[in-house]
């Protein structure tokens, strides 16, 4: 289980990374760098989290034309990651492009990072939907349209809240993978995030990857906090 936990690293220098590093030394497995971060450190941090042994999360949620899609996964691929993405929004010919590029750039003989893509993100509520976006209906709907569109790409899986995975299995079959942020224990603070679930709620929706953040690093106590989120996901049996 602690495999299909991916802590976020959203800080921005290198020197927090490795204080929230220390923190969590030998409970966690995956992480991942998103535009802070990878922004502001280059390929450096992804090296330096590889050599530590951790599976790398790359999320720079690239949406460009098909060509420039292409070109940009060529590129991650060759750092090594274990799961890079894209935007759903960007259209299949996008995702289908940058599967390609992500084949392109792979190394002989090793494995290709997962591809996945990121549907309706999980600040997103219903009325921003329908009034910011002009897309009618519910989250629910458009978060599988997209899901279908990337399976047809192609592509491995989905990012969405967990509270859409039941239907995303439904429609695009058990071994679609979808990797969840919006997770929030009890009690945590929502922030921006709309669509939230606790952990337990996450992996009980079948997840298969949660993604959390600052319900570990900003808590006072990272590795309490991990701990704590570990055992309440084992004590509902999950
Ligand atoms: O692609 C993502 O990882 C992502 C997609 C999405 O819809 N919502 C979302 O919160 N995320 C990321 O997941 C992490 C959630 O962080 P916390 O809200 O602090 O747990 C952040 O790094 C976001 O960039």
């Amino acid at each position: 289980m602690r495999e299909r936990m991916i802590v976020a690293l959203d800080f921005a220098t290198m020197d927090e990374v490795k204080r929230c590093l220390g923190q969590l030394d030998g409970l966690i497995r995956y992480v991942k760098v998103g535009m802070e971060l990878a922004y502001a450190e280059g390929p450096a941090i992804v090296h330096f989290l590889k050599e530590r042994g951790l599976k790398v999360f790359l999320d720079l949620k690239v949406h460009d034309i098909p060509n420039t899609a292409k070109g940009a996964m060529r590129s991650l691929a060759r750092h090594g990651v274990d799961m890079v993405n894209v935007h759903a929004a960007g259209g299949v010919a996008m995702m289908a492009a940058a599967r390609e590029g992500l084949e392109q750039g792979t190394t002989a003989g090793a494995a290709r990072p997962l591809l996945i893509a990121v549907t309706m993100l999980t600040s997103t509520g219903k009325e921003t939907m329908n009034r910011e976006l002009a897309l009618p209906g519910e989250v629910e709907d458009v978060v599988v349209h997209y899901a279908k569109m990337t399976q047809q790409a192609g592509l491995d899986g989905v990012v969405a809240s967990p509270l859409e995975v039941p239907m995303i299995k439904q429609a695009a079959g058990q071994s679609f993978i979808t990797v969840t942020p919006g997770i929030r224990p009890l009690g945590a603070d929502k922030g921006d995030q709309t669509r939230i679930t606790t952990p337990e709620q996450a992996f009980k929706l079948g997840s298969d990857y949660l993604v959390i953040g600052r319900a570990i690093t900003e808590a006072t106590d990272p590795a309490r906090a991990w701990e704590k989120i570990v055992t309440d996901v084992e004590a509902a049996r999950i």
